[in-house]
């Protein structure tokens, strides 16, 4: 029997009292490895942002089922995270213990073999001692994803994981996330390369401010449902404070 890892109820979420994502409504089954994609401005990152609870529904209710309601692991998109703060990479990397052993926790032995797996996980052995306002980009995402194999979570999101990173740094995390497939964890990731989704994500949801096609990624990438997601975001009145739909 397929369970629910992520449930979207007639979901409304935006900034201030504007709508960005409409008319969600559906749910993510625990397991499953889920690309989101769509226009630039279509609301992907704010329905990441919704999930992990940074933003809460203007409307509706979005509910995690069983083990997702322990910490969800997210990876923001690389904008968003500030690289000079004085950090070395190990210490990036360890705080992906922190929902286990708290901010001044001890770190254990096996805690360091943890970390070291983790490393070794995304080749990242020798940069310990790096600061990350060193590493390359490539190198940067590879030491997010050590911390996020730390984190251990049921559920993982990942806003953009692979935008502006080299075929093989792309091809070396990839692994990482057919691992967390594998291991049953629910994966959800905005993406932009729809070859890449065809290759490795089964499932699809494709918005536009809301949901225009979700399911199997074969048959939500038509051409068809492709061009009404861009027609859709092209029309979108971003100063409307109203629900379209309602008001058309
Ligand atoms: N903090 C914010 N305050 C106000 N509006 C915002 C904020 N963040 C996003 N928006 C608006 O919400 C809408 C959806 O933005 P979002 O970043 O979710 O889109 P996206 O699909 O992730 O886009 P992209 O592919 O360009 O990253 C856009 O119109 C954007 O301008």
């Amino acid at each position: 029997m397929t369970t629910t890892a992520i449930r979207f109820d007639e979901v409304t979420l935006g900034y201030g009292r504007r709508p960005a994502v409409h008319h969600l409504d559906g749910e993510i089954a625990a397991g499953s490895l889920t690309a989101v994609v769509g226009p630039n401005g279509a609301g992907k990152s704010t329905l990441l942002k919704g999930i992990v609870g940074t933003l809460r529904p203007l409307e509706g209710q979005i509910r995690l089922g069983g083990a997702a309601n322990a910490a969800i692991a997210y990876l923001p998109q690389a904008a968003e995270i500030d690289r000079s703060f004085p950090l070395s990479v190990y210490d990036l990397v360890a705080m992906g213990l922190w929902s286990r052993s708290g901010l001044f926790g001890s770190v254990s032995r096996k805690d360091r073999t943890r970390i070291e797996q983790a490393l070794a996980a995304v080749g990242l052995i020798g940069f310990e001692r790096r600061s990350i306002s060193t590493l390359s980009g490539g190198q940067m995402q590879r030491a997010l994803f050590a911390r996020l194999l730390l984190q251990d979570s049921p559920v993982i999101l990942l806003d953009e994981p692979f935008t502006a990173i080299d075929a093989k740094t792309t091809a070396d995390l990839l692994d990482v996330v057919r691992r967390w497939h594998a291991e049953d964890r629910t994966v959800v990731a905005v993406l932009h390369d729809l070859d890449l989704v065809k290759r490795v994500f089964p499932q699809t949801l494709l918005i536009a401010r809301e949901p225009v096609a979700w399911g199997e990624t074969s048959g939500v990438l038509s051409a068809e449902n492709l061009l009404k997601a861009r027609r859709m975001v092209e029309a979108y009145d971003p100063h409307a404070s109203a629900c379209y739909r309602g008001a058309a």
